[in-house]
């Protein structure tokens, strides 16, 4: 998929400094600074130079072949998106041009809409759409109250697709192959969710493939820390990520945050002060409309957590 040789000549060991010499190649797995990269004909383990670890899953980049196996990247092609998170000291990339976010969540256990917004956050200000997937809808007692949780995203016009990769695998697969389709999708949710289910449903393949890349990449035996793109059918791909328990959004500024809250866009640009943080400014129309009800409380207290740590940034 969109990956092809540059030029009859490939670039033999550091010579290459010309573009048209390089190999293209598209990331499909990150472990620490080591990529694995599918180019032409076979997949090649590379680095990057120096101490640089800016590549991320989904990247379409030129390499330099050092060995018949391995390569070292020369540069990253602009990217059409690019997901990340950070804490307060650096970032970590998620994944490079995708389209679409897919949050798993699920009936039992719990999920966290802390994660689900922030996620939310991150697909807004990457320009990448986001759909909510719910999980285990077989276990009928917990679907009621979790449906109801589910609201907020769908009323903010997030699609909540309803599957059950256990007991309705067929169905499950039906409810996803359209979605998928000439699309780079990636999965993202909490441990327990079900993720790897949907992963292994949708993509026949993944357990042989995940151990190759493994060996590969020579991660060893924690085949799920590292993140991985399934090449699919119908030009689609997959990318899994490793489940987590922190989503830091540390890098979005206080302009990008107010623009990445879509519950907040009918009010931008009509409190009282054009500077206003909505936080506890008198006239403040995003804060009144939290009063009035119009705009959930948690999804406030989360855009004030999030203006709190951008503003901690050290980097
Ligand atoms: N009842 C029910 N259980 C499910 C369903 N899908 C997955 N499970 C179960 O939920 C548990 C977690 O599923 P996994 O697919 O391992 O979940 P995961 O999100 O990948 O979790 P990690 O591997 O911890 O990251 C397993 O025991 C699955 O059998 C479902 O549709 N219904
Ligand atoms: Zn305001």
């Amino acid at each position: 998929m969109g990956v092809r040789k540059q030029g009859a000549r490939s670039a033999r060991a550091g010579s290459a400094t010309n573009k048209a010499e390089l190999e293209q190649g598209l990331v499909i797995a990150a472990h620490g600074r080591h990529y694995l990269v599918q180019a032409a004909e076979q997949k090649l383990n590379c680095v990057t130079r120096g101490k640089k670890s800016d590549v991320a899953v989904g990247d379409h980049i030129r390499l330099a072949r050092t060995s018949a196996d391995q390569g070292v990247v020369e540069s990253i092609d602009e990217r059409r998106t690019l997901l990340y998170r950070s804490d307060q000291y650096k970032s970590k990339l998620l994944a490079a041009n995708v389209d679409q976010l897919f949050i798993v969540v699920a009936t039992e256990p719990s999920f966290s809409d802390d994660l689900v917004s922030r996620s939310l956050v991150a697909a807004e200000s990457a320009g990448v759409s986001a759909h909510l997937i719910l999980n285990k809808t077989d276990i009928t007692e917990a679907l009621p109250k979790t449906r109801e949780r589910l609201q907020v995203y769908a009323r903010l016009g997030y699609p909540v697709h309803e599957v059950s990769a256990k007991a309705q695998p067929e169905e499950t697969r039906a409810a996803f192959m359209p979605l998928l389709a000439g699309k780079s999708t990636i999965l993202i949710g909490q441990s327990g969710m079900g993720k790897s289910s949907i992963i292994n449903l949708i993509v026949p393949d993944a357990d042989i493939a995940t151990r190759e890349i493994s060996a590969a990449l020579d991660t060893g035996k924690h085949t799920t820390t590292f993140t991985r793109l399934y090449q699919m059918e119908q030009e689609a791909s997959i990318i899994d990520s490793p489940g987590f328990q922190e989503f830091g959004l540390y890098q979005l500024s206080e302009g990008m945050l107010e623009r990445a809250f879509r519950d907040f866009t009918p009010y931008l640009g009509k409190c009282r002060f054009y500077n206003c943080h909505h936080l506890n400014e008198p006239g403040c129309a995003v804060l009144e409309a939290v009063q009035a009800g119009e705009i959930a409380g948690m999804r406030h207290q989360l855009y004030a957590q999030l203006v709190h740590e951008s503003s901690q940034t050290l980097y």
